[in-house]
């Protein structure tokens, strides 16, 4: 709240403060605080932040686009607040998410405040706390689903081109997963549009798990990958992995899809389950006999790499982590479902049950953790390392569409940067503190990768892309008058 205030009174002091102390700060503006402001967001509201569009509003989101004073928008965060981080339906009360997400597209991506737009989409919510809430800000009805869905999104997509043109970037933000895929698929031929939680914790854990081979060793080929959770994070993640496989070793990637399982709330994906599975996870049913829960799937097929995304807390008991310990001398436990609630399971637990094997990164942040004297940090797995740069990168070539060759671009530059003292202290990602100079080079090779692709507008091509990356980034800085 007092953060909140501060940008508010003095934008310019807000983004130099968060700048300088992004390791402390970065855990208020974003997760795992911004979830609990999102819970409270109706008791603590005092100014509205952002713009609100809700089902009233059909037929006339152009007009209030105009509304909005900034002329000059180049990225907006969009939410319809129904799966906010772990949390659930939260309606309108999401809208703590582009906010924050916006602020860290300044403050780490260096693009300017007030070419930043959040969004929140308000068709209900089926919370019924909500609902009874009488500090509850949003429309009080049930969510609204099929067409007049369908037709406010498409309304608001069209009137974002119209009213800000084809270089504007649309980030999805913590929709269900029953819209994200659609609205992704719907719109990434004709928008430039990005969806955060299947694309961009794609794109970090496929830089997280390349690096971590330099510590657990092997070629990406040579893992086997589990999953709990097949939504949004986890098929996203999956796909980008087969893909990355697929480009590096040449075998097609409904090949290397098989070295990836995922289980869900009904056990592991299987053949015998594909008629009755959604579409998304249809590519992940392999053969193989039914497993109904975590602890006998990670027993059947013994991986090396375990992935969280399912949203629910604390499922990596210590019978799991002492399972994937028992079969790999440096198990990699990703427990990405945010905020710290929801977390798979503690660093601590990583830790103590893997004897300090574990090479372990989370959603949320974790404090290091000292196991027989000896002190482990954890890497923080989050989409923030690669949305703010990927954002500029995109912003600074005037792309006009993503493609997933970007999303590699991405993930290849953040491996690229951890270095032989991250390593040496079992780190997977290098540290937050830079990362305003990994938000450049990752700007830069998915803008060389729009350049190649011949999606980028912003011609000629600047020689030296990290250069013009960081020219292109707004700084909070104070001028010397004397
Ligand atoms: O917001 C975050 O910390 C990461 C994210 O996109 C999510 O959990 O939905
Ligand atoms: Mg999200």
């Amino acid at each position: 709240m007092a953060l909140t205030e501060l940008q508010e009174r003095n934008e310019r002091l807000f983004y130099k403060l968060l700048i300088d102390n992004v390791e402390e700060l970065l855990p208020i503006v974003y997760t795992p605080t911004v979830g609990e402001a999102c819970q409270k967001f109706g008791s603590i509201f005092r100014r509205p932040q952002g713009l609100y569009i809700s089902l009233k509003e059909k037929g006339k989101v152009l007009e209030v686009l105009k509304n909005w004073p900034e002329r000059t928008v180049q990225v907006i965060v969009v939410t319809d607040g129904e799966r906010i981080l772990g949390l659930g339906d939260l309606g309108c009360q999401g809208m703590g998410i582009p906010v924050g997400k916006l602020a860290l597209y300044t403050a780490l991506g260096g693009v300017r405040p007030s070419a930043c737009l959040p969004v929140t989409i308000d068709v209900g919510t089926n919370n019924e706390q909500l609902l009874e809430d009488e500090f509850y800000i949003g429309l009080r009805q049930k969510r609204t689903r099929g067409k007049e869905y369908e037709d406010l999104l498409q309304e608001f997509m069209r009137a974002v081109k119209q009213n800000y043109g084809e270089k504007v970037l649309v980030q999805f933000e913590d929709f269900a997963n029953h819209n994200a895929f659609e609205l992704l698929s719907k719109f990434r031929t004709s928008h430039l549009v990005f969806n955060d939680d299947i694309q961009g914790t794609a794109s970090v854990v496929l830089a997280g798990v390349v690096a971590a081979l330099k510590l657990i060793g092997g070629s990406m080929s040579e893992h086997r990958f589990l999953f709990l959770g097949a939504g949004e994070a986890g098929t996203g993640i999956a796909e980008l992995i087969a893909l990355e496989i697929s480009k590096k070793t040449k075998v097609p990637v409904e090949e290397t899809r098989k070295k990836i399982w995922l289980v869900d709330s009904k056990g592991l994906i299987v053949r015998s389950r594909k008629d009755s599975l959604q579409h998304f996870k249809q590519p992940w049913a392999h053969e193989h006999e039914p497993v109904k829960d975590l602890l006998d799937a990670v027993k059947a097929i013994k991986p090396t790499v375990l992935i969280g995304s399912s949203g629910v807390g604390r499922t990596f008991t210590k019978e799991v982590i002492e399972a994937v310990s028992s079969f790999n001398e440096k198990p990699l436990i990703l427990a990405l479902s945010n905020p710290t609630s929801q977390s798979e399971c503690t660093a601590e637990e990583a830790y103590t049950y893997s004897e300090g094997r574990a090479i372990f990164a989370s959603g949320s942040p974790f404090d290091p953790v000292e196991y027989n004297g000896k002190v482990f940090i954890p890497g923080q797995s989050n989409n923030a390392y690669i949305f703010p740069g990927f954002g500029l990168g995109l912003v600074i070539s005037g792309a006009i569409r993503v493609h997933d060759d970007m999303l590699l671009a991405a993930s290849e530059a953040l491996a690229g940067l951890v270095s032989e003292e991250n390593f040496a202290q079992g780190l997977i990602y290098p540290p937050l503190s830079n990362i305003r100079k990994i938000s450049a080079q990752i700007a830069a090779n998915v803008a060389a990768k729009a350049y190649d692709l011949g999606v980028a507008t912003r011609l000629p091509r600047p020689e030296n892309l990290v250069k013009y990356a960081e020219s292109c980034m707004y700084s909070p800085t104070y001028r010397n008058y004397r």
